[in-house]
């Protein structure tokens, strides 16, 4: 028998579909329910947040190639302000493999460096922007971190003026995103598209800003890892303000380690709070993984993971607690729910190469980007600790794919989320035959999020009653 998983809602209204009460649920068809909820209760909220903001005023000021200084209104700017302006700016440049580069067939405007202006406008100072960042960007525990923000750079769009599609380059580690401040000139076109998990959003300042009743900023926020793009501006100038987001404070999940997890209060996260009561619900329910299993979750964000070099190799050392230290909205969500819940929970391997179809998990990244294997690969990787997963691989355009398992061989991992490509990596060994003769091969390897549960009689978690 199945229990609701909250109290007085029976099972057809929360997995949405009608359940048949004269069919006998085994143990897998009940787990696959509670994997739905729990796959719902993580949800996919937009990778961006925007809003209008007034300004104390619209003045800027600058001075380029040794001239006077200038100020402009950029409230009420004339067309010859703005064209006097544009011929002060430089063409902006963009990072490309970690190169400052200028190619107008990819990105046509202007920029003055932070060296050459000055504006009367503060985002931090400014409670809409804060609120709103924290509200609608920043998820779970992220919510409550302190973040500053840096002036990056002055661009201004004219008229033909684009930004192909690309994504920003984080100039560091506690990097978390860009905010991009419109000032009220008139323009049209210059929509900023983003697109992220094969979904797409327009943020179009020049609409936005004309329908304002006063002169006001329009802005947006977006993690660094979502593809963005500015459409050509057909009329008008469009003038920006662009401000790397930085965390300032030590990550969250550093504080999760060791074993007094629960330090912090209770998230108010409306997403936290659903995942840990449909969680607890499951582990509560002797029909969820009865014999206990492994849930595996893909991740949202990509996450650094270079942990430094290897000297003699001359290889970066790859760690997955590099990467845990900096887990962000719903992927630190599941993390802490999991370790509220006394759950073994953390970041896996999973690898797979060329000429054979398994999957092997690792708990880390294996030191050995370069290094030589026998053939067996997977046995080698089962011999230093890895374990051959329910997976098979799909090895695609370089990257690891998972061909799923039927449903009833579908007992190693439990995908609650699928796998995601951000953290795909590839790596070459050097594989020795029988000859002696070396061959180059690549791994194809892609870090996901594991969480362990354990058989129905011994799930125990601090906040369950005592007697259950
Ligand atoms: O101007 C914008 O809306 C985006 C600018 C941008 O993508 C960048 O500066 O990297
Ligand atoms: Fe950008």
């Amino acid at each position: 028998m199945i229990r609701g998983l909250h109290d007085g809602i029976e099972m057809k209204e929360l997995f949405g579909s009608p359940v048949n009460t004269n069919m006998s649920l085994d143990d897998g068809l009940s787990s696959l329910r509670y994997i739905e909820a729990l796959k719902d209760a993580i949800g996919d909220g937009p990778p961006y947040c925007s809003g209008v903001v007034t300004p104390s005023d619209f003045q800027l000021y600058y001075a380029t190639d040794g001239k006077d200084a200038r100020r402009i209104d950029l409230s009420k700017a004339t067309d010859d302000d703005l064209q006097e302006l544009a011929q002060a700016c430089t063409p902006a440049t963009f990072g490309r493999n970690n190169e400052d580069v200028l190619d107008e067939s990819y990105r046509k405007a202007g920029k003055l460096d932070t060296s050459d202006f000055a504006a009367n406008f503060f985002p931090l100072s400014c409670e809409d922007i804060v609120c709103v960042l924290r509200e609608h960007l920043l998820e779970g525990h992220d919510t409550n971190r302190s973040i500053k923000t840096e002036l990056y750079k002055l661009n201004i769009y004219g008229p033909g003026s684009f930004f192909k599609a690309h994504k920003d380059t984080p100039r560091a580690e506690n990097m978390f995103g860009s905010l991009v401040v419109v000032y009220p000139t008139p323009h049209e076109g210059g929509a900023l598209i983003l697109r992220h998990r094969g979904k797409k959003w327009e943020f179009d300042s020049g609409k936005i800003l004309a329908t304002q009743n006063e002169p006001r900023l329009s802005y947006i926020a977006f993690y660094a890892d979502v593809e963005h793009e500015v459409t050509t501006v057909t009329s008008g100038y469009r003038i920006t303000l662009t401000y790397d987001l930085y965390f300032t404070d030590p990550d969250p999940a550093e504080e999760t380690r060791g074993p007094s997890i629960i330090r912090r209060p209770i998230s108010k996260d409306p997403r936290e709070s659903e995942f840990r009561n449909v969680l607890e619900r499951s582990l509560d329910d002797p029909d969820f993984m009865p014999d206990g299993g492994t849930l595996g979750f893909g991740l949202k964000y990509q996450y650094p993971v270079k942990d430094g070099m290897n000297k003699i190799l001359d290889v970066p050392i790859n760690s997955v607690s590099r990467a845990l230290r900096c887990l962000r909205g719903s992927d630190a969500m599941v993390m802490n729910v999991a370790k509220e819940l006394s759950l073994k929970a953390s970041l896996h391997i999973l690898y797979a190469y060329d000429g054979d179809d398994s999957v092997v998990m690792m708990e880390d990244f294996l030191p050995l980007s370069g290094w030589p294997l026998d053939r067996d690969v997977s046995g080698h990787l089962i011999g230093i600790g890895g374990s051959l997963t329910n997976e098979k691989s799909l090895l695609r355009n370089g990257r690891l794919e998972l061909r799923r398992p039927s449903w009833e061989t579908y007992s190693t991992i439990k995908w609650v989320t699928d796998m995601t490509k951000f953290n795909g990596f590839q790596d070459p060994y050097v594989a020795y035959g029988d000859s002696g003769e070396g061959t180059l091969g690549l791994l194809y390897g892609n870090m996901v999020l594991i969480v362990h549960v354990g058989p129905y009689r011994r799930r125990q978690w601090p906040s369950r009653k005592k007697g259950t």
